[in-house]
């Protein structure tokens, strides 16, 4: 078992590079299964997901290769299978993302329910429900869910709540349906419009996605294209909300400023100092920053995957800040690893008071999801001492080489392998 080991109270400071969004670039990858042709990702981070997608996808058949450095091949002319096999389902989240591509090239695919983070419920029944209404029978038996169809055909289909994975898992199977489909209340995350961009690239015609209303003609072939994944909104914000906790100064070049208003906003809330100029955006923690308060919601809103990080830096916030997270039911797992850290946080729900303290003092710790460990990692960084951060797996699913980018703006932070868990 790997931890991270962090010696506190360095402030970041420096200038590094975004990388691309791990959101986008698993369902790009999934919807590479329709393409007939080579499929050519740039800028995919090389993290524990993409390689579990690169797996699913060669189990399937398709020929997958790294070309070159952060850029993925697929060849899915190869693929002669329909079984997601069970064991890669439940490594992460994005592995249900094969439902769409392969139900609208093949009209079959068998997979069970996914894994990722443990944040909530996270049903799936929207994605069910919205291909069932694409004209696809789906028997659910033994943990298998069975999906085929002799053809998917366009409708109307409205969300219930604008689920990200759903919107795009409904897009992909549109793109290759009869006729026209049309997603209401549909999640407008840049993740979306990423996805879109890439359909795009391969012929779909696609209108409206990243707004409320998409608008998918179906056509009977995609091509093989180029595409570059978009810069990873979520690490950027973690980089500058790290910066700023440690009273640091950082330079992040390649970021896209126009998906972080929320998070821009609230830390200049905070007093902390943020400039942008076209893809750069620089933060300076010039002052001790003062609490604020927020609650997630689906882009343009907070969001939900930056909760847990911006609640470190509000520990030692002057004054007391109210988190609310509308977005998962149980979104507040490292709320007790940052209270071990000498954090004072009250829970009711949904909602956290944070009332900021002098300092916190490092200690040994579990990440128990993703951001969760982005949060202790922040934390980590601001600590007096040393913290050790257990459960990395989990940070290595949307970080990539996490300790070495912080190393290059100045941390002190080690990852240590074969250690005993206590
Ligand atoms: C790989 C990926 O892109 N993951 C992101 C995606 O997750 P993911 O696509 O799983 O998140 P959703 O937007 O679907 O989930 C939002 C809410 O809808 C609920 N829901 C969702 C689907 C469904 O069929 N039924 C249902 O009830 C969920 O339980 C949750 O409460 O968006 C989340 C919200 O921005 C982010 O935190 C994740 O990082
Ligand atoms: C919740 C997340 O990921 P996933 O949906 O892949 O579990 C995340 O990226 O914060």
């Amino acid at each position: 078992m790997d931890i991270l080991r962090i010696h506190g109270g360095t402030p970041l400071n420096g200038e590094t590079h975004v990388y691309g969004a791990k959101n986008a670039a698993l369902p790009i990858l999934a919807a590479t299964v329709m393409v007939s042709g080579t499929s050519v990702i740039e800028d995919v981070p090389d993290l524990e997901d993409v390689r579990v997608m690169m797996q699913i996808l060669e189990r399937l058949g398709a020929r997958v290769r790294w070309s070159a450095p952060g850029t993925i091949e697929v060849d899915a002319s190869t693929i002669n299978k329909t079984d997601v096999p069970a064991e890669l389902m439940q490594r992460m989240r994005s592995s249900i993302f094969l439902m769409g591509p392969m139900l609208a090239r093949f009209g079959e695919v068998t997979l069970s329910k996914p894994g990722g983070c443990v944040i909530g419920q996270r049903p799936i029944d929207y994605h069910l429900h919205g291909m069932r209404q694409l004209g696809a029978k789906i028997d659910e038996q033994h943990g298998y869910i069975r999906c085929t169809t002799r053809r998917l055909v366009g409708t109307s289909i409205t969300l219930d709540f604008p689920s990200v994975g759903a919107t795009e898992n409904l897009m992909m199977a549109a793109a290759l349906a009869d006729g026209v489909t049309v997603i209401e209340n549909a999640a407008r995350e840049p993740e979306v419009a990423d996805l879109a961009q890439f359909l795009l690239a391969t012929g779909a015609t696609i209108d409206g996605a990243g707004e409320d209303t998409v608008v998918v003609r179906g056509c009977s072939n995609l091509h093989g294209s180029a595409y570059r994944i978009v810069p990873d909104r979520i690490v950027t914000g973690t980089l500058l909300l790290a910066a700023a906790a440690t009273h640091g100064e950082i330079t992040l070049h390649g970021a896209q400023s126009g998906h972080l208003g929320a998070i821009l906003q609230k830390l200049r809330d905070t007093g902390v100092r943020v400039d942008v100029d076209r893809d750069i955006i620089t933060v300076k923690c010039e002052q001790h920053p003062r609490a604020v308060d927020f609650r997630t919601a689906p882009f343009p809103g907070f969001p939900t995957d930056l909760q847990a990080p911006f609640m470190a830096l509000l520990t030692t916030a002057n004054g007391t800040g109210v988190i609310h997270e509308s977005v998962f039911e149980a979104r507040f797992k490292h709320v007790d690893e940052l209270k071990r850290m000498g954090a004072d946080i009250a829970v009711d729900l949904r909602t956290a008071v944070v009332r900021g303290v002098q300092s916190l003092s490092g200690a040994r710790v579990v990440a128990s999801d993703l951001r969760a460990g982005a949060a202790l990692l922040v934390a980590g960084l601001m600590a007096d001492g040393v913290t050790e951060v257990e459960g990395v797996h989990h940070i290595d699913r949307g970080y990539q080489s996490i300790e070495r980018h912080l190393q290059t703006l100045g941390a002190r932070i080690e990852r240590v392998s074969n250690q005993v868990p206590v």
